[in-house]
């Protein structure tokens, strides 16, 4: 029906008001508000839409006359990002797109993914969040500030979209390995729901990019005029507590099936053991990239040819993201036959002070206790260059914020002592990473087995071109989100992110096994989102937490064709909307004739 076509994509409400402020709802007291209008998913103005639909959206005139095709389309676009002289310059003209023209953005996203993902996620919003302040334009997602306390579900209140599927949250607080950014982590949410969209065909009116200011200990962020959030000290632990258990109640209420992903919060933990009973929540830093690494470290603990049991992994760094990976990695080696006492003694992990141990005279982190050494003789060992001579590693794994803190001498250690060497540096964005691919390719004589954080280019050593894997959360996040919302889980059980790590070697085609590849190429990400979205789901129902039963029913062939159906594709989006609008603009026509009746609808 014509009538519900319009109301399905939202079109008949705003077209008239794309991007620009609008007279909104009447409130209580009978005062219209002025709303900045969050833009609209439908791209009125496309310049593929033909002229027919152009006259009934009332933007006929309003674009140059003779529609495009997509081709010419993006190669403006990429003419235009591509003149851009600095990264930032990158990001500024891909988020002006995004909000100017939707799905044009995502179709650009999703056939150039080794191009654009750097520039709307890490590196380069890495450098975009330290300058937010500065290259802030528009509101692209909500921040809710603590003098909210109190008021929290009324303020979400004024998101314009109704259905949210999915919400990012941050406070800001340790924004990649760039430190406490406060408001300006809001750039770490906006690129992840890019890639919920992108990779996992979440729909992109169905993200919540959500900024909370409790504060920042950002000295000098608090003392800039240009600074955007409040100039008070970081909130007390207790007062955040609080705090977030009213924002955990306000989501739930306003969108009972929402899925929340925390991300780049300092010290996370209590946040995760407090509300992943009750809500359908995940804390990417810590579990996603645990099942990340895990699914990398299933092929390089294959290819090493060394037994599970045999490995020696050094974590520099044991914070959220180092003891979220450990964690993973003894599972894996539980499910690989080792009891977990065992798997537990193949980590030694080393923090600012040197290994963690039991009689190191400090109070340890609670997070730190489970993996802190008691074999030490009382030894300490303060540097990663004593730890490596103490364990002799089969795996360093870098989570430490530290760049360059695999030295030359590290590396050569590693290439010395190993016949294949695993060497993870996955601190972001590019500067914090522990060494590059070049150095750990070069000092170990191309044996490394090797993936970081933020991506690296091949690097041709000796007449070989060796591949790098980007051992980056953004291979499960995607797929976590979008198995938990299509199978309706309650919450996210420690089966559905292992098992998000898990479906990532199923995904390895054997041409890049021969590149010693330890992830799936970047290009094939959606498939891959799709294939971690089915493991997820099948995991929810073996634990009981799904809602939509009758997907247990299906074979796995025909779920992971049903998922890949409920996937959001931009390629397909801008056709429809033609075709339905097209029909619909002829039908309107052919029943105007019918009655002679005036033209309402500006053909
Ligand atoms: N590749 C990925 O997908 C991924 C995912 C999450 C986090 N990360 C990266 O990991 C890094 C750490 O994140 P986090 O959430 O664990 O942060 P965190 O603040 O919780 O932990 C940082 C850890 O590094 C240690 N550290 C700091 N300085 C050190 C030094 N000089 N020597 C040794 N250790 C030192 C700290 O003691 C702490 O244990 C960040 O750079 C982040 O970008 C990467
Ligand atoms: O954001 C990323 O690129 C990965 C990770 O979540 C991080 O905090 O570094
Ligand atoms: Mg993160």
């Amino acid at each position: 029906m014509a009538s519900k076509t319009v109301t399905q994509n939202g079109i008949a409400q705003h077209s008239a008001n794309y991007g620009s402020v609008v007279t909104h709802h009447t409130a209580k007291s009978g005062h219209t508000h002025p709303v900045v209008h969050i833009p609209s998913p439908v791209a009125h103005y496309d310049t593929t839409i033909s002229k027919p639909v152009r006259k009934y959206l009332g933007t006929y005139g309003l674009i140059p006359p003779e529609p495009d095709t997509y081709e010419v389309q993006k190669k403006r676009c990429l003419a235009q990002l591509r003149s851009k002289q600095t990264n930032i310059g990158k990001f500024i003209y891909l988020s002006q797109l995004r909000n100017a023209n939707v799905h044009l953005f995502y179709r650009i996203l999703t056939d150039h993914f080794t191009e654009i993902t750097p520039l709307v996620y890490t590196p380069v919003v890495g450098e975009a969040c330290q300058r937010w302040s500065e290259i802030y334009m528009q509101p692209e997602g909500m921040y809710l500030s603590y003098m909210d306390k109190g008021n929290i579900a009324n303020v979400l209140k004024n998101w314009p979209r109704e259905h949210v599927e999915i919400t990012v949250v941050t406070d800001g607080s340790r924004i990649l390995g760039l430190g406490d950014l406060g408001v300006n982590g809001m750039g770490i949410p906006i690129g992840k729901l890019a890639l919920y969209t992108g990779c996992a065909g979440i729909r992109p009116e169905g993200t919540l990019p959500l900024t909370i200011d409790l504060g920042t200990s950002n000295k000098a962020f608090r003392e800039d005029p240009m600074y955007l959030g409040s100039r008070r000290d970081k909130v007390t632990p207790e007062e955040e507590a609080a705090y977030l258990d009213e924002l955990m109640a306000a989501l739930k209420e306003r969108w009972p099936d929402i899925v929340i992903q925390f991300e780049d919060w300092k010290n996370p933990f209590p946040s995760l053991a407090k509300y992943r009973q009750d809500y359908a929540m995940f804390n990417d830093d810590i579990q996603g990239t645990g099942a990340v690494i895990m699914g990398g470290i299933i092929g390089a603990v294959k290819q090493s040819g060394v037994d599970p049991k045999d490995h020696r992994a050094v974590f520099l760094g044991a914070g959220s993201a180092g003891v979220g990976v450990a964690q993973q990695i003894v599972e894996y080696f539980v499910h690989e036959g080792m009891t977990e006492e065992d798997a537990k003694k193949c980590f030694w992990l080393v923090d600012s002070k040197g290994l963690v141990t039991l009689d190191r005279g400090d109070k340890l982190a609670d997070h730190k206790v489970y993996f802190a050494r008691d074999d030490n003789d009382s030894q300490q060992y303060k540097t990663l260059e004593e730890v490596v001579d103490h364990v002799k590693p089969t795996i360093i794994m870098g989570l430490s914020t530290i760049g360059g803190a695999f030295t030359t001498e590290i590396l050569q250690k590693m290439g010395k002592t190993n016949k294949r060497p695993i060497i993870f540096p996955l601190s972001n964005p590019v500067s914090k990473s522990e060494c590059t691919f070049e150095e750990a390719i070069v000092n170990t004589e191309g044996r490394a087995l090797f993936a970081s954080g933020s991506p690296f280019y091949p690097y041709e050593y000796e007449g070989k071109t060796y591949h790098p894997g980007q051992g980056n959360n953004m291979y499960v996040f995607p797929g976590i989100g979008l198995g938990t919302i299509l199978c309706k889980a309650v919450k996210v059980t420690d089966a559905m992110i292992y098992a998000s790590g898990e479906a990532l070697p199923t995904m390895i085609t054997d041409e890049e096994k021969e590149l010693a590849l330890l992830y799936p190429q970047i290009t094939r990400i959606r498939d891959v989102s799709a294939r971690v979205a089915l493991y997820v789901i099948r995991a929810a129902q073996k634990d009981n937490v799904d809602r939509l039963h009758h997907l247990r029913e299906m074979s796995d062939e025909k779920l992971e064709t049903w998922i890949k159906d409920h996937m959001y594709d931009p390629h397909s989006e801008v056709e429809s909307t033609e075709n339905e609008l097209d029909s619909l603009a002829k039908d309107l026509a052919h029943t105007r004739s019918l009655s002679q009746e005036k033209n309402p609808l500006k053909l």
